[in-house]
């Protein structure tokens, strides 16, 4: 009987290996009919590998922009496709488009118990929730976005002033990506909370959590973009492989800590000055607000810090800009324009042309997340573009493509340049500009965040520049970067001295 068994699975093995193998040939077979007629690299029209190997690689950015060939519509996975074309992405996130949101989002699902702004998939239930957390996160509802960034702004110098100024006794090298990864952090967590989760204060990676993100980056973006993954994670598998709170490091730890602030919140100060307490007044629950501040940990850090890093890194590194800058800069302190001794304000910075247009050319060379945010292609289809996609197909943006289109941006769209938003006529700017303005998503599903963005980015980069002297260390190799659906920087260690001793 034993042997008569041993036998039976000897034979199973191979049984089940060849039924696996058919199912995939089935499967796969099955899923490039459906969308066999859109364009796009032969590997995407029957597998996720395409886009599972960019992101591994971190090849991304190269691999968006090798799709120009196939059009403005492109597959790149069997269910998936992306557009780089303004029309099309404005029609589809437009307030009266029957598109939802795809599954892709799930993948964000870090907290089961409650659902956030980015992974409500129910239309309705999410331009509730966005309605209600909207004067929140656009400063309406006594919520001071000035004076929080300022204060953190004064501590980003502070901490520089502590640990980081080079003088000609002492060098002293600082990680640019680290610094501005605190700076970010403790501004978002201030504006939520009303009090910062204090990694200027530490000037040490709490609980781990940069390290985290960054060795988890790209893994994250293959569950995001693979739907076998992002079933497992949110299946009963989750609790032992998703971040908990009773971690001790790592986003466990910071969901914890963010738990802490909310219950204080509720407990003792519901009425506070802060996005949290804006929530709790439009009738947000205590589950409601804690996941929608770990929405702003992982959409409102490194994003801006992406762009602070990217507009530091072009304006440093050419002359020519860095002069423009500061003269604009230096005169606008002389006429009193803005103030010398205090933080340049979000409505003085848009008074500023060059610094608008240093801003504007950072967001299009690195949108901080370089494609995706699929939505779904409502049922009975719909064509773009000339394009039949079924009910169900996933559409995603190619934004990356679209911020390098030489239509729109000119022949020198692959170099930073912001004089190319001033040396043309009005009608071109508002068009280059609303394309810029594609990094924040469009219409129903627009970022929340963009106000706090754009104020905290008119504001650092002014300040920084102007009182500091930032030189990078490695002109040849400023920084380490790759891209999967973020960009990943890292190691762009600079030497900074006062602006006035030099
Ligand atoms: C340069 C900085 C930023 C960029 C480029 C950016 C980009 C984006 C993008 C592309 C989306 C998705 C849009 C879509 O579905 O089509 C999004 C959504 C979102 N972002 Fe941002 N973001 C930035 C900063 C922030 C900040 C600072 C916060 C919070 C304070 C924030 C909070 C959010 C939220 C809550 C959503 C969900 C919106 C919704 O579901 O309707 N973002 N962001």
């Amino acid at each position: 009987m034993l042997i008569f068994n041993a036998v039976d699975s000897a034979q199973l093995l191979p049984f089940g290996a060849g039924a696996l193998a058919l199912y995939y040939v089935v499967s796969s077979f099955t899923a490039w009919c459906r969308l066999r007629h859109v364009p796009g690299p032969f590997l995407a029209s029957f597998s996720y590998l395409w886009l599972v190997r960019n992101n591994l690689l971190g090849i991304s950015s190269t691999q968006l922009l090798s799709l120009k060939k196939y059009g403005s519509v492109v597959r790149v996975a069997p269910n998936y496709v992306l557009t780089d074309d303004p029309a099309a992405l404005r029609r589809i996130s437009g307030p009266r488009s029957a598109y939802g949101r795809d599954d892709w989002w799930t993948g964000l699902r870090i907290d089961p118990r409650q659902d956030n702004m980015l992974t409500t998939m129910d239309t309705a239930a999410h331009d509730r929730l966005k309605a209600q957390t909207a004067n929140g996160y656009n400063g309406r509802d006594n919520v001071d976005i000035e004076g929080s960034l300022n204060t953190q702004i004064a501590q980003l110098k502070a901490l520089i002033r502590r640990c980081y100024i080079s003088t000609p006794a002492e060098s002293r090298n600082a990680d640019l990506v680290w610094l501005i990864r605190f700076f970010t952090l403790d501004s978002v967590t201030s504006l939520a909370y009303g009090e910062p989760f204090g990694y200027m204060e530490a000037n040490e990676d709490l609980f781990d959590f940069n390290k985290e993100f960054q060795e988890l980056s790209k893994p994250v973006s293959v569950v995001l973009d693979t739907p076998i993954l992002r079933t497992l994670i949110n299946s009963p598998l989750a609790p032992h492989i998703m971040p908990k709170i009773t971690d001790k490091k790592g986003m466990g730890r910071l969901i914890a800590l963010g738990q802490e602030f909310v219950r204080r919140h509720f407990a003792t100060d519901p009425d506070s000055k802060d996005m949290v307490g804006s929530f709790i007044r439009h009738g947000l629950s205590q589950e409601q607000c804690e996941a929608e501040c770990v929405v702003q940990v992982i959409a409102g850090s490194d994003t801006t810090g992406t762009t602070i890093r990217t507009a530091l890194l072009f304006v440093l590194s050419t002359p020519r800009i860095y002069n423009s800058f500061m003269e604009e800069a230096r005169s606008a302190i002389n006429n009193g324009d803005v103030s010398s001794s205090a933080p340049i304000t979000y409505s003085q910075g848009k008074k500023l042309p060059y610094l608008q247009a240093i801003i504007y050319e950072a967001l299009r060379v690195r949108p901080p997340a370089l494609y995706g945010h699929f939505k779904s292609v409502p049922p009975g289809g719909d064509t773009v573009n000339g394009i039949f996609l079924p009910g169900g197909t996933a559409i995603g943006h190619n934004l990356f493509g679209l911020m390098m289109s030489e239509d729109i941006f000119g022949s020198d769209a692959d170099t930073f340049r912001p004089e190319r938003f001033l040396e043309c006529d009005a009608v071109k700017r508002v068009e280059m500009e609303r394309a810029v303005e594609f990094a924040f998503g469009t219409g129903r599903w627009m970022c929340a965040g963009k106000l706090v963005a754009f104020t905290q980015l008119n504001k650092v980069i002014f300040e920084l520049l102007r009182t500091f002297e930032i030189q990078l260390m490695h002109p040849g190799r400023p920084w380490e970067e790759d891209s999967a659906i973020f960009w990943h920087q890292s190691k762009m260690m600079v030497r900074i001295t006062e602006l006035s001793s030099r």
